[in-house]
């Protein structure tokens, strides 16, 4: 435990300086690679779960500390700490004990009395403090007050539910290949593995709690692939036939490419901007069977890589403030700024204008987000029609939202589709 706490108040630290939580997480298992997998997934959990209920934890915290702390450390390891004691199964004492150590070890060691007596504290006022707690929004929903004033202005009716569902734990769930299996069948097979599974829609499949990848039949085989069910809608809303010629202009890594293969015989040009995410795509069409035309380039300057013929088919799945994956990746929710969306939206009209001409006559382009914020959303969408008098917006599908903005639930995380047909 304590190279749980260690380890995870450091990343906790780094996220709330402004960091990235994949790239803190990635930065330790490079510093210290004697850590074994079970001690990373420890790190990994307390880290995540802090950020997750960090406006709980510090609302807690707030009332324990009789000045704010203005040590980064210090504040990360009671953050932690009190996370685990009130929502982890160890036991209080060895929590408590663990965080002296730490603090004695990281060079917080001043604070150790502090650590004790806040953590002691924490444990003689629990209910107490969490009531209290729960008075703020902030406490109740922990998010930042501009985030929780913009779901309830947008969303008045599910503002509430939304907060909730981004910060309960992501369900894992597959896409099943129907080219090689049936949902049935393979809900079967992970039975005789004893991994507990269940479908709603004989497509998808959630499991009931997360596996590694090689835990998963015939994963390497291409029978599955690990992806959103929110994220699972995108190439049936593309409506792909064969023999058509399909662009994914921001495909890494490849989650939308490899389903687009699934659906139908077409030729796929797929691509990104990242070289690194790049390679990811291929291993996952590699892992598929299928075949594909994977090509570095920027989607907002198709000059440098387009041939010139246009595509039946374009899928826009654009970088965006990924507000809608929160549960996935918590730090969004503190990294995120108002004035970020105003970039995001700007980014993301110069990418379908410059990919609309890259559309044929009669083809399809379809616009994606995994935002809930109308900037890039409902406000992009309606822009982009009346800016190209070519572009008419489609009804979707019955299983999205008419407006395309899937809000996270349980089943699935947040995420908007806009689908237009070029009529001339
Ligand atoms: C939302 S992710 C795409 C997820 C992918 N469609 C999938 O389902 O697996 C957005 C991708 O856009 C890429 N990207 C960002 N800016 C880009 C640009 N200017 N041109 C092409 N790709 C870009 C990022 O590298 C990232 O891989």
């Amino acid at each position: 435990m304590l190279a749980t706490q260690k380890f995870a108040s450091r990343i906790v630290a780094c996220v709330l300086a402004g960091q990235n939580l994949t790239e803190a997480l990635n930065k330790v298992w490079r510093e210290d690679p004697s850590l074994l997998p079970r001690q990373k997934g420890a790190i990994q959990d307390v880290s995540y779960g802090t950020l997750r209920q960090l406006g709980l934890i510090e609302s807690i915290l707030k009332q324990l500390l009789q000045k704010p702390l203005h040590e980064p450390e210090l504040k990360a390891l009671l953050l932690v700490a009190v996370y685990q004691l009130q929502f982890s199964r160890s036991a209080p004492h060895a929590i408590v004990d663990h965080a002296v150590k730490v603090a004695m070890q990281t060079g917080a060691g001043h604070g150790k009395g502090l650590v004790n007596g806040v953590l002691r504290n924490f444990l003689r006022q629990k209910d107490d403090l969490f009531k209290m707690s729960q008075n703020s929004e902030y406490g109740q929903y922990s998010h930042p007050a501009w985030w929780i004033s913009a779901m309830r202005k947008t969303y008045p009716r599910q503002w509430r539910n939304i907060l909730l569902a981004n910060n309960q734990h992501p369900p894992m769930t597959l896409r099943v290949n129907l080219n090689k299996t049936s949902c049935d069948a393979y809900i079967a097979l992970l039975a005789l593995d004893e991994i507990a599974a269940s479908s709603s829609d004989g497509l998808s499949i959630q499991l009931l709690h997360p596996v590694g990848v090689d835990r998963l039949p015939h994963f390497f085989d291409g029978w599955v692939s690990v992806q959103d069910l929110g994220a699972q809608y995108a190439a049936r809303i593309l409506d792909v036939a064969d023999g058509q010629r399909v662009l994914d202009s921001c495909a890494a890594p490849g989650g939308k490419s490899g389903h687009i293969l699934e659906l139908a015989n077409v030729s796929l040009t797929a691509i990104d901007n990242d070289a690194a995410r790049l390679r990811r795509v291929q291993e996952n069409i590699d892992r598929l069977g299928q075949t594909a035309t994977l090509q570095l380039g920027d989607a907002s300057q198709p000059d440098s890589w387009w041939d010139g013929q246009q595509f039946d088919r374009v899928l826009a799945d654009v970088p965006c403030s990924a507000t809608g994956v929160v549960r996935r990746h918590p730090d969004i929710k503190w990294l995120r700024r108002p004035e970020d969306f105003a970039g995001f939206a700007r980014q993301q009209a110069q990418m379908l204008d410059a990919l609309w001409p890259l559309v044929a006559p009669g083809g399809k382009l379809l616009y994606a987000t995994c935002s809930v914020f109308a900037a890039e959303n409902t406000e992009a969408a309606n822009a982009f029609v009346a800016r190209h008098a070519n572009a008419e917006r489609l009804p979707l599908p019955d299983f999205i939202p008419a407006d395309g903005q899937l809000l996270p639930t349980p089943e699935h995380d947040g995420f908007f589709y806009a689908l237009f047909a070029k009529t001339a």
